[in-house]
């Protein structure tokens, strides 16, 4: 997947191949966002929200939100999946929320956690190297981090 980090701070993705609000890139990957980015997007000529880790552009929609432009803006420029699973909005609501989605919030701190769990847990094992049952056992624990890693950033970004 093509992943693109906008670390401008303008109000448009840098890449100039990039398709316009459609959330995907020109070779079909989604666009990334950091969370400081989207901080940027919290004013009624520009805002966005991050919900379940996407981003969406709702500037069009403030005026059209049923329960208000007030709430959406008190929320503009951050993540607002609490706020909007407390009110427990219909599948309706839920459904009409891809038509604003523009991309993916890119999780560099919690990469970054990872990361270093991952080379903790490493040196902590080269500690046992020189026992033997920790030839195996090394390989098969950095195999089952590496799984649940994996499945830890899958899951980050398709949460929905
Ligand atoms: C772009 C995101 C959002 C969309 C598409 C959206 C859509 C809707 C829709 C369609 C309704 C009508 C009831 C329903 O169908 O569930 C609604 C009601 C409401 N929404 Fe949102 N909403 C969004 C974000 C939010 C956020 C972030 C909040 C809270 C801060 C919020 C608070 C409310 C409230 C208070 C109501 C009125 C509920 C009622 O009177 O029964 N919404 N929204």
């Amino acid at each position: 997947m093509g992943e693109e980090i906008n670390e401008h701070t303008g109000s448009g993705p840098v890449n100039t191949n990039s398709n316009e609000n459609n959330g995907e890139t020109a070779d079909g990957g989604a666009k990334y966002y950091t969370l400081e980015e989207v901080r940027m997007h919290n004013m009624s000529s520009d805002t966005w929200l991050i919900i379940h880790n996407k981003i969406y552009d709702i500037t069009s929609f403030l005026e059209e939100h049923p329960g208000g432009e007030e709430v959406l803006l008190e929320q503009g420029g951050s993540d607002a999946t609490e706020s909007f699973e407390d009110v427990g909005h219909s599948t309706d609501a839920r459904e009409m929320l891809q038509q604003y989605y523009i991309g993916e919030l890119h999780m560099v701190r919690r990469q970054m956690v990872s990361y270093l769990l991952f080379s903790y847990a490493l040196v902590i094992l080269m500690g046992f190297y020189d026992s033997s049952w920790a030839m195996w056992l090394i390989p098969t624990v950095a195999a089952a981090v590496v799984g649940v890693l994996y499945r830890f950033f899958m899951f980050e970004h398709k949460s929905s």
